[in-house]
């Protein structure tokens, strides 16, 4: 069995307009997914993995050419729950020069489903790691974050940036503007994640987002200004000491434009009463900034404040499931014993 890990992560600014050629800055987080392979004999694939939407089963299908998933659920359910492992491994494939290996194929992770942490990303890299090493070949982490970026962007009709696969391939801070992505320097946050238990349709969120800025102008121009409002905050983050403590006056800064960028996101239809609802609640407690955070709808929002209210205030929030803190995953994708 080889196993890989890869982080989640969340976005300090530019979701959605990323996918424009906007700037964006994801920062990878501690909380991982753990794929885990072994090469079969014959070219069939078997996935595993407790935390899938269908409510944890056991699926096997015949690798890329066999469309039979055995499996008695509606085929558009069971598309969505296996199509990034299945693009993950067709990767995996082409980089081990292999097109028909098997693969069985185990999924562990902390990232919940769709909420806005970049679980499909995580799931992903890890996937194409652990399956080239299992076949005894390596992989360069620029090769696998553009080969995840390729297996999302497959799975999501072409409508994918390279920020999350990036992000969680090479762990930290990122920026990422059309094809160029680099890491950048930035000093540990104090981030607290409240989750309302959902999810967001990544997908159909995009295509929204598309649609209004094809009908007007000023969603247009919400885009564009998302993406200064983006390289204000990468000036910012590149003025901090990375190895010194933030201090309050630039976590006031950078909570100022998380504010500014919630407010857009919401403009272009993409945040919902229950991520509003855990905005304001981390804002009335003691959080300088707070912003939803991945494709929006419902999942995840991302604040900062070093101390505890904001966790506290999260915590009895009606709307929220859950909350913790995140910590910077520095190690993006990881062989794990
Ligand atoms: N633990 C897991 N096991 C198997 N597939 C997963 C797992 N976590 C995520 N995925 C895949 O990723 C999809 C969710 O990805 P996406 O919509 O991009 O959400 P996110 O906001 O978390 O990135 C799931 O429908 C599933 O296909
Ligand atoms: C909306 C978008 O900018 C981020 C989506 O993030 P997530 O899949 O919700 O973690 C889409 C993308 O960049 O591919």
């Amino acid at each position: 069995m080889t196993t890989s890990s890869a982080p989640g992560k969340v976005y300090l600014f530019g979701e959605h307009a990323v996918v424009y050629g906007e700037p964006a800055v994801p920062c990878a987080i501690e909380r991982r997914a753990r794929v885990s392979v072994e090469p079969r004999d014959d070219h069939r694939v078997r996935v595993e993995s407790d935390d899938l939407t269908l409510d944890g089963f056991t699926v096997e299908w015949g690798g890329p050419a066999d469309e039979h998933h055995d499996v008695d659920v509606p085929s558009n359910l069971v598309e969505a729950a296996t199509g990034y492992v299945d693009e993950a491994l067709s990767q995996a494939r082409d980089a081990i020069g292999d097109p028909e290996a098997g693969f069985d194929v185990t999924i562990e992770s902390d990232i919940p489903l769709g909420g806005g942490l970049g679980s499909s990303a995580a799931v992903v890299v890890a996937a194409i790691d652990a399956a080239v090493r299992a076949s005894g070949e390596t992989i360069e982490p620029e090769e696998l974050a553009d080969r995840a970026y390729q297996a999302e962007s497959t799975v999501q009709g072409g409508e994918a940036s390279r920020a999350d696969t990036y992000c969680s391939a090479m762990g930290g801070a990122v920026r990422v503007e059309g094809d160029d992505t680099r890491p950048i320097e930035a000093p540990e946050l104090p981030l607290v994640i409240g989750y309302d238990g959902g999810a967001g349709d990544t997908g159909e969120l995009v295509a929204g987002v598309r649609a209004l800025k094809e009908e007007y102008g000023f969603a247009a121009d919400t885009v564009e200004t998302i993406g200064d409002l983006t390289r204000e905050g990468e000036q910012l983050l590149a003025a901090a000491d990375p190895d010194g403590d933030p201090g309050p006056v630039l976590l006031e800064e950078l909570g100022d434009l998380m504010d500014f960028n919630h407010g857009l996101l919401s403009a272009l239809g993409v945040s919902s009463r229950s991520l509003d609802r855990m905005v304001w609640t981390a804002r009335e407690a003691d959080a300088t900034g707070a912003k939803l955070t991945g494709a929006g709808g419902g999942g995840c929002i991302v604040a900062l404040d070093e101390g505890q209210a904001t966790r506290r205030a999260l915590e009895y929030s009606p709307g929220c499931d859950q909350t913790f803190r995140a910590e910077l995953a520095t190690e993006g994708v990881r062989a794990e014993e």
